[in-house]
């Protein structure tokens, strides 16, 4: 039998081998199995039973055309996607992603990651992600609604409430779920269980919307806890101002803290005085703008082009909620000039494996995004157990819930690095404490 290391660079080999293209792929899994190997070194069954090769490999992934007619009358397609990663601790579940840059690469790492996220809130459900290179930028909502149909008219033979639960991602908000839920409804018939993140006037929950910023901010609450410190009167950076954005914005705030920046994948806006969340969410949320109006409505905020981690200003916190490798090597050591102390991960991968080296080289406390971006996905399981009980909760109960699950998720993150002899390595004890549930689960089902 290979010995640990040995096991995992062939994994990776295999990997490497077999879907060469897929960089975003590997550098998610990658990441992952280097810090197996103290588990594996404890529980040769892993490698016996060949576990990981099983666990790196989609059990179905599906993909499909989409056709659509734009309003001047035009046909267009796109090609649409749904990997059903691991059902080992229950139905697929994980989001929808509507972007330009979206293909099997993407949607794959997203699904890796999301097996280990769902395993890590404690609740059953196993990983999935889908979506398409579909730009809802600048289309209408009826365009948009004929999207949303066509893409169902495949996805819906695939999905169930106890099957795959999709919900919403980048591109992918309440406006598209609605759709989506619509044609779902007429192609099946109505079955509430079957997507997240839906209306309210319709199943779905209470603080869903809130659910992925609140729960970054309650992970960061217990990293800053864990290390004697409070978010009160920090000082943070956050990217993006999407779903994510905007209610990490909102509870960072509320919390005591001034939030600097926002921004989108044109450029930025910095107010030293603290960004309003009521302002961008006016913009986002409802005029579907540009995060650069920000400035004409509050006049002492400056919008500056390009990434909002090459500027220079010292903070606290950086909170990056926009997309994947938003944060390189070089940016990563800016931050460490601008004396951060904590990054905690509100977007998936945000940060690229240089970087990472260097968050763990100079002692920046660091929430891997599977840990810390788990309150969106343990709210939509939530949302799940409403619609099975056909009751709504209120906004409090939810909350209240989301708040533990995020406690919870970061107490067994550290206390899995500190067993592993990897005290204070909270990317590690997540990949580890996520990992341990998937896998006696699917030693326990034989060879799946
Ligand atoms: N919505 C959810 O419940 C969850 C979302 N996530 C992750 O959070 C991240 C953001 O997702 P959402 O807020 O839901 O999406 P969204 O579509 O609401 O917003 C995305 C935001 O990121 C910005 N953005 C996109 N590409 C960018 C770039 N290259 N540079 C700077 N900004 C860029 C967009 O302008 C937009 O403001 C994604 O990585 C997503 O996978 C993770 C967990 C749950
Ligand atoms: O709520 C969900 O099911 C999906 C959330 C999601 O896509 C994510 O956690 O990345």
């Amino acid at each position: 039998m290979l010995d640990a290391k040995a096991y995992v660079e062939s994994v990776k080999a295999a990997i490497q081998q077999r879907d060469p293209e897929q960089v975003e792929f590997q550098e998610a899994v990658f990441a992952v199995l280097d810090s197996l190997v103290p588990v594996l070194e404890k529980h040769p069954r892993v490698i016996q039973e060949n576990l990981l090769e099983r666990l790196v490999e989609p059990e179905r992934v599906i993909e499909f055309r989409v056709p659509w007619q734009d309003d001047a009358g035009s046909f267009h397609v796109n090609r649409g996607y749904r990997v059903q990663f691991n059902s080992a601790i229950g139905p697929y579940k994980g989001g929808l992603r509507f972007h330009p840059s979206v293909n099997l690469s993407t949607v794959k790492f997203l699904g890796f990651e999301q097996t280990f996220k769902n395993s890590l809130t404690g609740l059953p459900i196993g990983g999935g992600k889908g979506g398409s290179d579909f730009d809802p930028k600048g289309k209408s909502d009826s365009e948009v609604m004929r999207f949303c149909q066509s893409f169902m008219t495949e996805l819906a033979r695939h999905i169930g409430p106890d099957l795959d639960v999709p919900a919403g991602d980048i591109g992918v908000g309440g406006r598209e779920v609605g759709y989506l839920f619509g044609a779902y409804k007429r192609l099946r018939g109505y079955q509430n269980g079957v997507l997240t993140g839906k209306n309210l006037t319709f199943g779905g929950s209470l603080a869903r919307t809130e659910a992925t910023g609140y729960g970054l901010l309650y992970y960061t609450q217990a990293m800053l806890h864990a290390n004697s410190d409070q978010i009160a009167g920090k000082k943070i950076k956050i990217s993006g101002s999407g779903n994510v954005a905007i209610y990490a914005l909102q509870k960072a705030t509320e919390m005591g803290a001034t939030v600097v920046t926002v921004s989108d994948s044109d450029g930025f806006v910095y107010d030293p005085a603290g960004i309003d969340d009521g302002v961008v969410r006016q913009i986002k949320e409802v005029k579907r703008g540009r995060i650069k109006e920000y400035v004409k409505e509050v006049p002492t905020a400056v919008y500056h082009p390009g990434s909002v981690w090459d500027f220079d200003v010292e903070y606290d916190i950086a909170l990056p909620c926009a997309t994947q490798n938003e944060i390189d090597e070089a940016q990563a050591k800016a931050m460490v000039q601008q004396h951060v102390k904590y990054i905690c991960e509100g977007a998936n991968m945000p940060s690229d494996e240089q970087a990472i080296a260097v968050y763990h080289e100079n002692g920046i406390a660091y929430g891997p995004a599977k840990a810390a971006n788990a309150g969106g996905v343990a709210v939509s399981a939530l949302e799940m157990s409403q619609n099975s009980e056909r009751l709504s909760w209120t906004f409090n109960e939810v909350d209240d819930r989301l708040e533990k699950i995020m406690h919870d998720i970061f107490a067994e993150s550290e206390k899995a690095a500190e067993d592993y002899g990897l005290a204070g390595n909270y990317q590690a004890g997540a990949n580890i404490a996520g990992f341990k549930k998937v896998a006696i689960a699917m030693i326990a089902q034989g060879l799946v």
